[in-house]
């Protein structure tokens, strides 16, 4: 090679090296340099969008307010908020994504109620809706649409206000045999009470019902209290960044074991449904089975479908109804008047029935106060979101925002509930005491054309257990070693989504001896009615692959 030859593949090398160069620079902008410019361009947009919105918290990039939640019962921190922006709207941002948490009842009502025709959709939930593979598959999770609108009208075939009627008879049974239990082991009330709720939706869903707590769907159903709060803001931060959700296994292996375990979940309510179509009465499952061709339902929205009667109504109804005694522990002056009604109306020799309602308003009353007073979903259950942009109040709200109410605030509010951690049936009795934006005078059961699918059986239930308990016993605090009554706490809640109160002790006095007797009897007769939903279920999630 002569001497030229040389140079000219030295300038080659030389250019190689110097396209390497270029590549490694193009490589290092590409990696660094276009995300570090969306995440800016992303925070420009956030910070120009917040101008237009409902004051809040100022957010960072990426996380945006993921430090001003807290991590533990942040509906108390919302409430404050409100003051403290001297706004009843506060918004926040989830990473990029803003949620807007209303914490008055008119303002909220004013978005999903009186504009429900934009406020009745879902926003996009990383974990509980994709990750869970729900998005599309449940109700509770799916944007307003056809599928959602058949899912509601499924799901109201059989706890719609109509078809609860029907149900009356076991979950009246139930509530008798809950009633002896209570009164035979009080210490174990919290068990009763889930016993008692879980099997009410079981003969629903599958025709079959729970006896004993470690039955296999009993204790599934206490599983699914961990997923209600996947919908707590701030608190998953796949949630505020969802990009983390897309990660590959091998470098976080959450959200596949996330996916992979709910699946089995929907495999093994799939098996369940299919059990419970083979059950003697017929329940939920048979009906959804019947329908599946026609109404081209997947395996994982039969599944769903039926384990929202376990994920909706066992944990709220429990939670409820432990409220329920621990106000009457606290506030004896409203038990002895439920009980003079109950006396009146019904006497000692029988027990309150279904047509005893319209006649016992104070007890009534005293229902919507417990569901007030510590209301369970104390975030509203799931948020709504707009399908369009809004405007409201002169603020701007942008499609797909996630709109929280924070019952907390919302009923705790003094403008619409004097002295609100007072328990006071008398805010329901005779008409509402103050006006109130919905006819019910809360919101414990949500709003607007999202309002929950089970109200009707909550509400069916409540009334029946309550009334009757309160015709039974004379519901005291607990003892301690010493004998003495322990002194509750009307504050000590669990930090859940749907909180209820931390364990405590009650004592449930039969309140006579015919008292006593007639619950030994209305149990033991209502246990032989109940014989027809007997029976074990083959399925664990062990044995279905
Ligand atoms: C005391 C008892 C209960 C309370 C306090 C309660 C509360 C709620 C709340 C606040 C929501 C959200 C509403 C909204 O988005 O505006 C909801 C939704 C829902 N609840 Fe309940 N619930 C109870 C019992 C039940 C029961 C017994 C069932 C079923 C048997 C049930 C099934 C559902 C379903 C399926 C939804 C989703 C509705 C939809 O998105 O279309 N709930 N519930």
């Amino acid at each position: 090679m002569g001497i030229l030859g040389k140079a000219s593949k030295l300038l080659d090398l030389f250019q190689s090296l110097r396209s390497t160069k270029h590549l490694a620079s193009l490589l290092l902008i590409l990696t660094i340099g276009v995300p570090l410019l969306w995440v800016l361009a992303d925070y420009v947009y956030i910070l120009r969008l917040r101008r237009k919105m409902p004051p809040g918290p100022f957010p960072l990039p990426v996380i945006g307010n993921w430090y001003d939640i807290p991590k533990s019962r942040p509906w108390l921190e919302f409430e404050k908020m409100s003051h403290r922006y001297n706004s009843p709207m506060v918004t926040l941002w989830n990473g990029s994504r803003p949620i807007i948490v209303c914490n008055d009842a008119w303002t909220i009502s004013g978005l999903l109620e009186k504009r429900a025709a934009i406020y009745s959709s879902r926003p996009q939930f990383v974990v509980m809706g994709d990750m869970m593979n729900q998005t599309k598959e449940n109700q509770v999770c799916q944007i307003y649409g056809d599928r959602w609108r058949l899912h509601r009208r499924l799901t109201h075939n059989v706890v719609g206000s109509q078809a609860v009627r029907a149900h009356r008879t076991f979950q009246g049974n139930e509530s008798k045999v809950l009633l002896r239990d209570l009164m035979e082991r009080p210490d174990d009330m919290v068990m009763s009470i889930e016993r008692y709720s879980c099997s009410t939706v079981s003969i629903i869903g599958w025709g079959r019902r729970i006896d004993r707590m470690n039955d296999h769907v009993a204790l599934c159903a206490l599983g699914f209290m961990e997923g209600v709060n996947y919908v707590i803001p701030g608190l998953y931060l796949m949630e505020t960044i969802p990009i983390l959700a897309k990660l590959p296994g091998w470098l976080y292996k959450l959200p596949s074991l996330i996916l992979s375990n709910t699946k089995h979940f929907q495999r093994y309510f799939y098996a369940l449904a299919m059990e419970g179509a083979e059950a003697k009465e017929e329940n939920f499952s048979t009906l959804l089975l019947k329908q599946h061709n026609e109404n081209n339902l997947t395996l994982e929205e039969i599944a769903c479908l039926t384990a929202n009667l376990i994920g909706g109504g066992v944990d709220t109804t429990t939670s409820s109804t432990l409220s329920f005694v621990l106000a009457m522990c606290v506030f004896p002056g409203a038990q002895k008047k439920a009980q003079e009604e109950i006396n009146r109306v019904v006497g000692d020799h029988r027990m309150p029935e279904w047509s005893d309602e319209a006649s016992l308003p104070y007890v009534a009353a005293l229902v919507s106060e417990v569901l007030r007073w510590r209301s369970v979903t104390i975030l509203g259950g799931i948020p709504h979101s707009p399908i369009q942009d809004d405007d409201y109040r002169g603020y701007f709200i942008p499609k797909e925002t996630a709109i929280t109410g924070n019952l907390w605030g919302i009923h705790r509010n003094p403008n619409d509930y004097p002295e609100p951690d007072v328990f006071r049936p008398e805010r329901f009795f005779n008409g509402l005491e103050r006006p109130h934006p919905s006819k019910k005078g809360h919101n414990a059961f949500g709003w607007g054309r999202r309002q929950c699918s089970g109200q009707p059986l909550a509400e069916q239930g409540l009334f029946i257990t309550i009334a009757r308990m309160l015709w039974a016993f004379d519901i005291r605090p607990g003892l301690d070693e010493q004998g003495n009554p322990v002194k509750l706490d009307i504050f000590a809640y669990t930090e859940s989504e749907n909180m209820r109160p931390e364990p405590f002790k009650a004592r449930f006095l039969p309140r006579s001896e015919k008292h006593a007797a007639l619950v030994l009897d209305a149990a033991r007769q209502a246990r032989e009615e109940l014989r027809v939903y007997d029976g074990e279920t083959k399925l664990t999630l062990q044995n279905v692959p």
